[in-house]
């Protein structure tokens, strides 16, 4: 525990007590005071700075075994140099051990629980004696457990004290330190109160100390030393900057408080800050995974290094640890060439061995996708451990060729930067014996043709996140076409779909085209088009699948359209008089630096594990039967990386976020910004799918009020993850890099998040009183909301090029748009806010030709230019 060391903290060792020690008490009621000294001695060794002497057992003489061992370990210089604590709960054994102690003693303790006089008495003997006094919160009624009895009783003692002039510098309030997480609702505080008590104390009395005895604390995990350990650790790093001055602990049992499983941390924080009423059900549930784990852990840790190096590679594989691999290829190396082999056999033998090992598993769905990425990591730095020796031999011997399952070159097409599903597909081909061309992110549709003929690929792979990337796939399809490829072309990410591939890219081309759902089908795909044996059956079925997706689409009575004014009549009328009073702080405002910290408490976890193919909510995907283990892992992970983002600023959050006068005029907002400029115009679309009942056609529009109203809008982004992405690449570390990405849009998302609680609350301030916790954040439980252009109620992306010019956000912030509208940095959002208390989301889905010729127009483009925009909403 690093503040042990950082801070004036002084630990107070706890194993010389045969109340808490079984040893210790062996020892003493054994006689054998010489090992019992040793104990002493371990104990300073160990970092004690104070020991803790108790002897209070019904068997023993206590006077007598006090005043043996005081004057036994007064006699060794090494363990003399601690003050003694005298702890006894009989003033007698106290009284005695007093006169044996040479330096400055400490009590421990004396109370009021006998009353006033006896209290004063005891603390008159101390002062006889020079000696410090622990001080238990404990009086005439009983020990203190809330915060206030504890404030007050210590607020009394001190008063007594000190009018006796007992030196403050000498008393050491002990605010009791109760079991926390024991089940009872009454008891969720202690931990709290302990801290917030400590505060007030040493604020309300100059000079005095605190401390308290650690052990208590954790009594309902005894046996668990895991969670024992991770609670005391926590309560410390809380407990310090509150004024602790020390504690009752077994100083070699501390944990650094940043090398905590960062979940088994925030349980343990949960429980210790009473954060949640569910905090004692979620730690005593958590805290099962880490029974006796610790142990077994350790034992198997050390076993598999003694292993032959063919198992230790397949084990590093499959469990990810990179730390030793390179040494263990190199050492199979070493073993094949000594028996006349080649350097590629250690490739072709225990590497892809072990890699199909992890294949089997991830196929079985007994491996998820952050184990398989792990296990490409320690694959990669073996393998380029091996190329310079496999490259020195190619001079000798003909060309060693690798033999590859086959080539996929795969890009993130035209117009879109996404690119974390891609490298996610990418790595898990790779690790399955796929030679992979990654050509990046907006690559046009020439550069992928010419790379897969001059690569001699297999199959293309497209991947793409936005929407215009759609249409960008079928591009590609129809230049394959055109070409008169015969390639498959694979297509993946979040915006694509089966009936999307069906209906739009696979009439395009003639070669197979297949839809891929997510990364843990890569493979599978993959090895099939390469089959001779499945190929055809596989190309086949899937053709057909898509053959009945367009028949039943043909067949399908699509859902009815109205007229666009029809639609316009039934629009959504909200009570304008509702609408939100103007912003207190009108026009632009930039944020150059917002603190990632900060954004870090924003974070939305469950699109996270998401992004890694791990399906569930957060916090209950931590201790998911299935993919706990894993999600835990790989939390575990992101906290130590979020970590290092935060404490060495690796990135930079910027954002701007703007509001302008408006007035509805239609279907459109019409901007009024300075007097006399020209009015810019936001045009938004409106449902025009019958309704039934009495349900709107709703348009954004309609939340804006045609006599005089507000909009705002932003755009925020994270900068700076190139030269980290970069060094991980180099390193062969894509585990690191996928995960620096995922967090880079985590944050920027949180930023979204940040920024529009900071608008409601103070900016804009229709919402100034809001106190909402950051799970009904992400519910959205709050007045207004922030639609982002490119999803279902404003789906064109084109809006973006206006939204930036108004928040001038290329110039402010540094976010810029590609010619399909993604932006850049890759990590960015933008929407409007809309305040009104009735806003909603919804989706604008298909639209009919009428609004397209009219949005048309209301846009001043071309009806082609308007198709291409709005292609998703078309039929
Ligand atoms: C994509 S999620 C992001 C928030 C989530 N908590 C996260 O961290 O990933 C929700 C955001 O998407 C946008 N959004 C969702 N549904 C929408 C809709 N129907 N129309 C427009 N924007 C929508 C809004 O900007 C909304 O704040």
């Amino acid at each position: 525990m690093n503040d042990l060391t950082t801070a004036r903290f002084v630990n107070i060792g706890e194993r010389t007590n045969v109340t808490g020690s079984a040893r210790f008490k062996k020892l003493i009621m054994a006689d054998d005071y010489d090992a019992a000294v040793e104990v002493a001695r371990q104990q300073v060794e160990n970092g004690a700075q104070v020991i803790d002497v108790n002897m209070d057992e019904g068997l023993l003489d206590a006077e007598k075994a006090m005043t043996t061992f005081l004057k036994l370990i007064a006699a060794e210089p090494d363990i003399a140099r601690v003050p003694v604590m005298i702890d006894s709960s009989k003033w007698d054994v106290i009284e005695a051990g007093l006169k044996c102690v040479s330096g400055k003693p400490i009590v421990n303790s004396i109370s009021m629980k006998e009353g006033e006089a006896e209290f004063l008495a005891h603390a008159k003997k101390c002062m006889l004696y020079g000696a410090a006094a622990v001080v238990m919160a404990f009086d005439e009624t009983g020990q203190a457990d809330t915060k206030a009895r504890k404030v007050e009783i210590c607020a009394r003692a001190y008063k007594l004290l000190t009018g006796i002039g007992f030196p403050p510098e000498d008393i050491i309030f002990d605010p009791n330190i109760f079991a926390v997480a024991t089940g009872i609702e009454e008891h969720d505080r202690y931990g709290l109160d302990f801290l917030e008590a400590v505060k007030e104390i040493k604020a309300a009395c100059p000079h005095a100390k605190t401390s308290g005895g650690l052990s208590n604390l954790s009594f309902s995990f005894r046996g668990n030393e895991t969670v024992r350990r991770a609670m005391h650790s926590v309560f410390l790093y809380h407990a310090i900057p509150a004024g602790l001055d020390m504690a009752i602990v077994n100083a070699g049992q501390l944990d650094i408080y940043d090398t905590i499983d960062p979940v088994l941390r925030e349980a343990c924080e949960d429980v210790i800050l009473a954060r949640r009423r569910d905090a004692t059900e979620r730690l005593i549930d958590l805290a099962e995974s880490y029974k006796g784990k610790s142990a077994a852990e350790e034992k198997a840790a050390e076993e598999w290094r003694g292993w032959e190096v063919r198992k230790r590679l397949e084990h590093a594989l499959v469990k990810g640890i990179d730390a030793h691999v390179v040494d263990d290829t190199e050492e199979a190396r070493a073993e094949v060439e000594a028996a006349g082999g080649r350097p590629i056999e250690v490739i072709e033998g225990p590497l892809m061995d072990g890699m199909n090992v992890v294949g089997d598993l991830f196929g079985s769905g007994k491996m998820f996708l952050p184990q398989v990425v792990k296990s490409a990591r320690v694959m990669k730095k073996a393998v380029a451990h091996l190329i310079p020796f496999i490259e020195a031999e190619k001079d000798k011997l003909p060309a060693a060729e690798q033999k590859a399952k086959g080539k996929i070159v795969m890009a993130t097409v035209k117009g879109d930067v996404h690119d974390i599903g891609k490298n996610i597909v990418g790595v898990v081909l790779q690790c399955n014996g796929y030679d992979v061309v990654d050509l990046g992110v907006m690559v046009p549709w020439s550069k992928i043709l010419e790379t897969a003929r001059e690569t001699k690929a297999d199959i293309i792979g497209l991947s793409g996140l936005i929407t215009p990337s759609l249409d960008e796939m079928v591009t590609v399809a129809e230049e394959m076409q055109g070409a008169a490829m015969q390639l498959p072309l694979l297509i993946g990410g979040a915006t694509t779909s089966k009936v999307h591939t069906a209906l739009k890219i696979d009439p395009a081309y003639e070669g197979p085209v297949i839809h891929v759902l997510d990364a843990s089908r890569a493979v599978g795909v993959a090895s099939r088009l390469l089959s001779d044996t499945q190929k055809t059956a596989f190309v086949d079925d899937t053709a057909g699948e898509y053959r009945k997706v367009r028949d039943a689409r043909a067949g399908k009575s699509q859902s009815v359209l109205l007229s666009l004014d029809e639609a316009r009549a039934n629009h959504y009328d909200p009570f304008y008089s509702d609408k939100p009073a103007p912003p207190l702080k009108p026009g632009r405002h930039v944020f150059e630096d917002w603190d990632l910290a900060d954004l870090r408490e924003y974070i939305d976890w469950t699109p996270f594990f998401r992004a890694w193919e791990l399906h569930g909510n957060y916090p209950a995907i931590l201790t998911d039967e299935v993919v706990g283990d894993t999600a835990r892992d790989l939390k575990r992970d992101a906290d130590a990386m979020l970590e290092r983002i935060v404490s060495e600023k690796w990135l930079t959050a910027k954002g701007v976020a703007g509001f302008w006068p408006c007035a509805r005029d239609g279907d459109d907002v019409t901007l009024h910004e300075a007097e006399g400029e020209t009015h810019t115009v936001l045009p938004f679309l409106r449902q025009q799918v019958r309704k039934s009942r009495d349900r709107a056609n709703m348009c954004l529009a309609d939340f804006i009020d045609p006599s005089g109203d507000w909009i705002g809008g932003f755009a925020v982004g994270i900068h700076g993850i190139e030269p980290h992405s970069k060094a991980f690449l180099a390193a062969k570390d894509d585990y690191s890099d996928i995960l620096l990405k995922s967090l880079s849009d985590r944050l920027a998302e949180a930023f979204a998040e940040a920024l529009h609680r900071h608008v409601r609350t103070d900016l804009w301030g229709y919402a100034e009183s809001e106190d909402l916790s950051n799970a009904a954040l992400i519910k959205e439980e709050y007045q207004g909301i922030r639609p982002a252009p490119g999803y279902p109620a404003c789906p064109d992306h084109s809006l973006k090029p206006i939204l930036f010019d108004l928040l001038d956000a290329e110039e402010a912030v540094g976010i810029t748009l590609t010619e399909n509208f993604a932006m850049l940095p890759t990590s960015a959002v933008s929407g409007f806010y809309f305040g009104h208390p009735e806003a909603e989301y919804f989706g604008v889905a298909r639209i009919g030709r009428d609004q397209l010729e009219d949005y048309a127009a209301r846009r001043d483009v071309s009806v082609e230019q308007a198709e291409r925009w709005l292609r998703p909403n078309l039929d």
